[in-house]
């Protein structure tokens, strides 16, 4: 399943103010391929993500498309009405793996129980010991509460329950939030894996280590747009937007020097280039917005030195 993301822009209107929260985003994922769209916390992340699920309150105003080519007729996610975006597309189209499957799963029931739920509700193929065999759990860890599972335990739970309508494209909203490294390469490696099979995935992190482990490709977001996208190798080990550069370099494995400044207010976003304010290299070209051309949105791209 290929989905392909065009012109994508989200504004909410708050007292006094529009949140100017995607801004004319377009990327494909493709089978078999792991997009990560990574960024600093509050760049329009996740907005974009619960944008393609149907999932923005009544506040926001979508433009753009996105479309889904599931066979035969391509889905536009953005223009499906919510009773499509709830029987066909979430859950049968497009798998979501929570951020925190610990407080996604109810806790008043077993695991066992919300994942014949989910089996039950998406007409689902397999049976629930089929998928718990799949992502090595026991028959008894599926009698547990969720309080009674650890970290790694209650992940595979919940890709139990995401895979369990054979959906062709998982998206993964920072699925390794509150894991220890071991945990979280165990957890990249088997979105690898569902990735391998022939599923489309986008991988939501500000883990750069974790997407290196697991995305084919990168887009890099900074305050609502995408700056810079390429192939993951080419992203970290020769960025050429000055904010990826800085992204990298502020790795704990890499120089660990943080990006002097912060970000923009979403709500008053200046006129040129959001990152000009802190960038080493901003110049008076910045003042107006850079088009994105050939992968990177900067008039003063190519190859920056590391720290
Ligand atoms: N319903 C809403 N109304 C107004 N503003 C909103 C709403 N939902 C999100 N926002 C704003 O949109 C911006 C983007 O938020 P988003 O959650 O997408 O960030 P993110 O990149 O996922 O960050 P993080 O890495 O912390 O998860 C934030 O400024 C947030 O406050
Ligand atoms: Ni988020």
């Amino acid at each position: 399943m290929k989905l392909d993301v065009s012109g994508l822009s989200v504004r909410f209107r708050v007292p006094g103010a529009v949140v100017r929260a995607v801004t004319e985003a377009s990327f494909q994922v493709r089978p078999g391929r792991c997009l990560a769209l990574v960024g600093e916390s509050g760049c329009g992340k996740s907005v974009l993500a619960h944008a393609l699920l149907g999932l923005l309150p009544a506040n926001a105003t979508i433009t753009g498309s996105a479309r889904l080519h599931a066979g035969d007729e391509p889905l536009d996610l953005l223009s499906a009405t919510p009773a499509v975006l709830a029987k066909r597309v979430r859950g049968r189209m497009i798998g979501l793996i929570p951020q925190s499957p610990a407080t996604h799963l109810t806790p008043v029931r077993t695991a066992r129980a919300q994942l014949a739920e989910a089996c039950g509700e998406l007409g689902s193929r397999h049976t629930p010991d089929e998928l718990a065999e799949r992502f090595g759990l026991r028959a008894g860890d599926l009698d547990r509460y969720p309080h009674e599972l650890s970290g790694g335990m209650a992940q595979r739970v919940a890709n139990a329950i995401a895979l369990a309508g054979d959906p062709g494209l998982l998206l993964a909203d920072e699925p390794t939030t509150g894991l220890d490294r071991p945990l979280v390469e165990r957890a990249m490696d088997v979105l690898r894996e569902l990735c391998d099979e022939g599923r489309a995935v986008l991988l939501i992190t500000h883990d750069l280590r974790a997407a290196e482990r697991v995305a084919d490709d990168i887009a890099v977001m900074y305050a609502s747009r995408l700056v810079e996208t390429g192939p993951a190798g080419q992203i970290l080990e020769r960025p050429r937007h000055p904010y990826t550069a800085g992204l990298v370099d502020a790795q704990p494995d890499r120089a660990f020097v943080p990006i002097p400044g912060l970000p923009p207010e979403l709500t008053a976003l200046p006129d040129g280039c959001a990152f000009a304010p802190r960038c080493p290299r901003a110049a008076d070209a910045c003042r107006t917005v850079p088009a994105m051309e050939d992968g990177v949105a900067c008039w003063r791209a190519g190859h920056v030195a590391r720290a």
